[in-house]
């Protein structure tokens, strides 16, 4: 059986923790073993990333430790199959999914933040002085030290490399702590260092739980000088509260119940095209994925009957056949939580427009999966339409006018993203003005400029990720003061 180590100051270790089966979730097979990191094992990791902040790293120039995260990006897409393998036996998602999104962009988040960190400015300001002479002011940025990583099992590669790839741009060294779901792709990077001449320490693997194990161990540790969190919501609180002893800054993205607003000027079939992938993509599991929808009045039997009929579309199967075009949940205990909200649509009188069960594939009965479900007919306060499920499911609301959709919209504890779609642009604008989310999409979902802000508002999370924000986050500004 195949077992996935730690990866500590350049070496694969197996830690002092348990070993904790790893299952392939379209069949629920065991299909490695995982060495869980115990407390000193995480020491010893935020100890090696400690020194490694004052050897060869720290010697070496922004044009150096460029030519080595675009390396660390050619390795990646060198080893893209093994990749690839890795990633959909550990998440079950399809290859069509994999191939086009994870591992593309977890090699691509490090040539972005490359180009990031070759054009990034500070500050100066010249200033008066009583005798004349002047003082000149500037700022330089200083990397942070060690950053703790801990990301999520809906895009393993991507989320990671999303946090990796600017810490290291910015001179940082990283503790990273994959979801115990999805350890293999982190570790299989720590391969990927160390043939790219990333020294030794600077990139480290801990594998384990959250609370009372390696992710609470991590967020606690007092030489860890930052860190980056994506996941629930109540995780995140957590780690805030961790955090907070020793004055560490954290980046937290987290939960969201994302609406969606369909006005009835809306091109049909873009609309349907754009919201066919962000309720149903990746299963669902995609924090910016839409959970709540609210169509209005005049087109509204329109627009449920082609979602419906979208979510119908898709096809479960073997992940790793490219005509899959939906995998199985993350594992056996989510697929509870979701099916829970199903059941709960039920006893709540809700209409189902599609799905609602689970789908029977044979050859892949041990898996966990769940049918695309589009609901309709639930008052606003059901949990189903509070709460953040993490499926591939939506609820559709008519409306009537624009002040009633923006106030629908609003009306929740999150706020990461929403979609609008209207063929009226000023409307398209205004609307999107008065949104609270952090990311709002008028007539398209999931495009992604990477130098743009990405974050939550509310409870969807604290601070901004993309361009130059991550390297506020992965950087400290210091102000000189010269006397001329
Ligand atoms: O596209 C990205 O950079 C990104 O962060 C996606 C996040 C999806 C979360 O579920």
């Amino acid at each position: 059986m195949k077992r996935i180590q730690n990866f500590i100051n350049g070496r694969f270790v197996d830690g002092t923790g348990e070993l904790f089966e790893n299952r392939f979730p379209a069949t629920g097979e065991v299909h490695s073993l995982v060495s869980a990191a115990g407390e000193q094992d995480v020491d010893a990791a935020v100890s090696a990333a400690k020194k490694a902040l004052k050897g060869p790293w720290a010697r070496l120039s922004v044009q150096e430790r460029i030519t080595l995260l675009r390396r660390v990006a050619d390795g990646i897409n060198a080893r893209f199959d093994e990749f690839l393998r890795a990633e959909i036996m550990d998440t079950g998602k399809p290859a069509s999914i994999a191939s086009h999104i994870d591992i593309p962009r977890g090699a691509a988040n490090f040539n972005v933040f490359a180009d990031q960190i070759a054009s990034v400015a500070t500050e100066a300001f010249e200033m008066a002085t009583p005798d004349g002479a002047g003082a000149l002011n500037y700022a330089i940025r200083m990397p942070r030290g060690v950053i703790g990583v801990v990301c999520p099992w809906n895009l393993p590669l991507l989320l990671m490399t999303w946090k990796v790839a600017p810490a290291l741009a910015c001179g940082n060294t990283v503790v990273v702590k994959p979801s115990e779901e999805t350890p293999a792709t982190a570790t299989l990077l720590g391969e990927v260092m160390n043939d790219a001449g990333i020294p030794e320490g600077v990139y480290n693997v801990v594998h384990g739980f959250g609370g009372g194990s390696t992710g609470e161990f991590l967020s606690s540790h007092p030489d860890v000088d930052a860190i980056t969190f994506t996941g629930e919501t109540t995780t995140g609180e957590a780690i805030m509260a961790a955090a907070a002893r020793g004055v560490r800054p954290v980046s937290l993205e987290l939960g969201g119940k994302n609406p969606g607003i369909v006005f009835d000027d809306a091109d049909i079939d873009i609309t349907i095209e754009g919201l066919g992938r962000s309720c149903f993509a990746n299963t669902g599991q995609v924090c910016l994925g839409t959970e709540r929808l609210y169509v209005q009045r005049g087109i509204f039997d329109q627009v449920a009957e082609k979602l419906a009929a979208r979510a119908r579309t898709y096809a479960f199967g073997d992940p790793f056949d490219q005509s899959t075009t939906m995998g199985p949940l993350i594992s056996e205990e989510h697929r509870r939580k979701v099916l829970a909200y199903y059941e709960k649509a039920k006893a709540g009188g809700a209409e189902i427009l599609a799905g609602g069960g689970v789908p029977s594939i044979q050859g892949y009965e041990g898996g966990s999966w769940v049918e695309p479900t589009v609901w309709t007919g639930l008052p606003e306060d059901s949990p189903v339409v509070r709460d953040e499920i993490f499926g591939p499911c939506t609820h559709i609301t008519p409306f009537d006018d624009e002040e009633e959709a923006i106030q629908l919209a609003n009306n929740s504890p999150y706020g990461l993203a929403t979609s609008i779609w209207t063929t009226n642009l000023s409307r398209g604008h205004r609307v999107a003005g008065r949104i609270d989310a952090g990311i709002t999409w008028v007539n398209c979902w999931f495009l992604r400029d990477l130098r743009t802000p990405f974050g939550g508002s509310k409870r969807s999370g604290i601070g901004r990720e993309g361009g130059v924000h991550s390297l506020e986050f992965y950087t400290e500004l210091r102000n000189v003061c010269v006397k001329l």
